[in-house]
């Protein structure tokens, strides 16, 4: 009887843990991010800025909330390491993008990348969230700014792209298009802490209500998830 109430009861305190990606080109101010929410929401503060250096492979920190458990997994944006972000994309329930908006030089190459993300197939459905760091510059753009510029950066896209366009092409354009619609952009500065907890609380908000009503998709995700955190890179 005792094992019964007890399983009951962790049934029904149990957590659901999700898993959530922050992606962006190198130095955009993924891992500065991540350590400033350990410090936010854990007893052990996160590594000071001048500590941080750049991500080889990825750092990971976990976070509980009141009704949940957030994963974050922040990994390395540098363009050889790139090409393991896909490895992730299968079981992430959410993924924070975020942007330098302080590099004007390098915004296109950060809308390729994000572009390259947002139109991921496995992507298409996930929950995800653009942030516009380093607002605490005084030459850092405004949200809306970012969000022209993409806009813009998109435009120019699908007209140099116009003339192979073909029907599945176009679909892909549709659902795409949607997509960057509906997008949400956040300022944040990752160094100060300005819009984190406004940024955490936009995951939260969006991985419970996508997965919670699908608890077979969450925990079949989340066991991947971890199994593909715990092995070794190859
Ligand atoms: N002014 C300002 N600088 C920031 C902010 N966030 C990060 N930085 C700086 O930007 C630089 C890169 O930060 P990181 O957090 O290492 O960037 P990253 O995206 O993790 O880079 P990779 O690990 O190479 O992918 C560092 O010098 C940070 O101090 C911010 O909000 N404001
Ligand atoms: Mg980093």
């Amino acid at each position: 009887m005792y094992h019964l109430l007890k399983g009951f009861h962790e049934y029904l305190t149990r957590k659901e843990q999700y898993s959530i990606l922050i992606l962006g080109l190198d130095g955009a101010g993924k891992t500065t991010f991540l350590e400033k929410i350990k410090t936010l929401y854990t007893d052990t503060p996160g590594l000071s800025p001048d500590k941080i250096g750049p991500t080889v492979g990825q750092n990971t920190g976990k976070i509980t909330l009141p009704s949940a458990i957030l994963q974050f997994s922040d990994l390395g944006g540098q363009r050889g390491i790139r090409s393991i972000w896909h490895r992730y994309y299968d079981n992430c329930h959410a993924v924070a993008y975020v942007i330098d908006a302080d590099d004007r030089e390098r915004l296109s190459e950060g809308w390729e990348i994000f572009d390259s993300v947002l139109s991921d197939p496995r992507i298409l459905g996930v929950p995800l969230l653009l942030l516009a760091n380093k607002q605490d510059s005084s030459l850092s753009l405004s949200v809306e700014e970012i969000r022209h510029d993409y806009e813009e950066w998109y435009q120019r896209k699908l007209e140099s792209s116009r003339r192979r366009t073909d029907r599945g092409q176009d679909t892909e354009n549709r659902l795409q298009r949607d997509r960057i619609a509906s997008l949400d952009v956040m300022g944040v500065s990752a160094i100060e802490g300005t819009g984190v907890r406004a940024a955490v609380d936009w995951l939260f908000i969006r991985v419970q209500s996508r997965y919670v009503f699908d608890p077979l998709l969450t925990v079949r995700s989340t066991e991947k998830v971890s199994r593909e955190l715990h092995k070794p890179e190859s």
